[in-house]
């Protein structure tokens, strides 16, 4: 299946699942398909690098290559692009699924995404890495100890807020703006839970959130 960079990958899961195949997990993340090829996004157990073949891509002097899923290292939301270069397209090999099974199986991920994830607020999606170098799968045997949310959670920064900043009440590690948030202040506030979860449990969180631009507050 080849879907253009820009195609949101909500539009994308669901074109797939009319075609019988399986890219359900593309369902319930807010980007394109650029950035998920980029980021090597995934949920739920599944990641692009499951997934893809090849992707298209414009170099920095123009020129378009191909660059296989080997050559791009895909890892734990991490590529190895290189600088400047725009990905136009992608080639995914999914699994063959029924159609009606998958669209239940999206709307479950819906449905759990709602439920543990404010859906509705200002956020940037998870705010931190999660220092277990993966994303949780939702499966009952997943063990929550290196997750960011419970590092968080565990140093008591669950609700902190500075100015209109505040770490998410339903969920520690997305820092959102309730409201007149000004960059400092989420910044600050993100940089202050850097600092908690160090002194509480000697663990450096590192931001997945990418920063552009003069940092309103240098990391501690
Ligand atoms: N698993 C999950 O549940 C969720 C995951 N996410 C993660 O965040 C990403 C989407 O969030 P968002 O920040 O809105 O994504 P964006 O698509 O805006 O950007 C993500 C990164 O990909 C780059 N990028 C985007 N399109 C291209 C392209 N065509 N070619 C080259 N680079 C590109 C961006 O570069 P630049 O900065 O230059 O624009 C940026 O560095 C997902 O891909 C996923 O990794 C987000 C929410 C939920
Ligand atoms: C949203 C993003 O990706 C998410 C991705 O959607 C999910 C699902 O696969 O797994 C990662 O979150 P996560 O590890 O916090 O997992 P979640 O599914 O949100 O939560 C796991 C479990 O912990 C519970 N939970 C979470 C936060 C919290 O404050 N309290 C709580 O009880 C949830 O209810 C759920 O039962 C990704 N984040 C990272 C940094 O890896 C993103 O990258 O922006």
């Amino acid at each position: 299946m080849r879907a253009g960079a820009a195609a949101l990958d909500a539009h994308v899961a669901r074109r797939a699942a009319e075609a019988g195949l399986d890219l359900t997990f593309l369902r319930t993340i807010p980007g394109t398909i650029g950035g998920a090829v980029r980021m090597n996004a995934g949920c739920y157990g599944t990641y692009v690098s499951d997934v893809l073949v090849e992707a298209r891509v414009v170099l920095r002097d123009g020129s378009m290559v191909v660059m296989p899923k080997a050559d791009l290292d895909l890892a734990y939301r991490s590529s190895r692009l290189p600088e400047g270069a725009v990905i136009v397209e992608a080639l995914f090999a999914p699994p063959p699924g029924e159609p009606a099974a998958l669209e239940r199986r999206m709307e479950e991920q819906i449905a759990r995404r709602d439920a543990s994830q404010p859906v509705r607020d200002r956020t940037a999606g998870s705010t931190f890495r999660n220092p277990s170098g993966h994303s949780s799968t939702g499966r009952s045997d997943d063990t929550h100890e290196m997750k960011a949310w419970k590092l968080i959670e565990d140093a008591g920064m669950r609700g902190a807020r500075i100015g209109g900043a505040i770490m998410n009440p339903k969920h520690a590690n997305f820092l959102t703006n309730a409201g007149g948030a000004s960059a400092a202040d989420l910044e600050s506030l993100g940089e202050a839970v850097r600092k908690a979860v160090y002194d509480h449990s000697g663990v450096t969180l590192e931001w997945e959130i990418m920063r552009v631009g003069e940092p309103a507050c240098r990391e501690g």
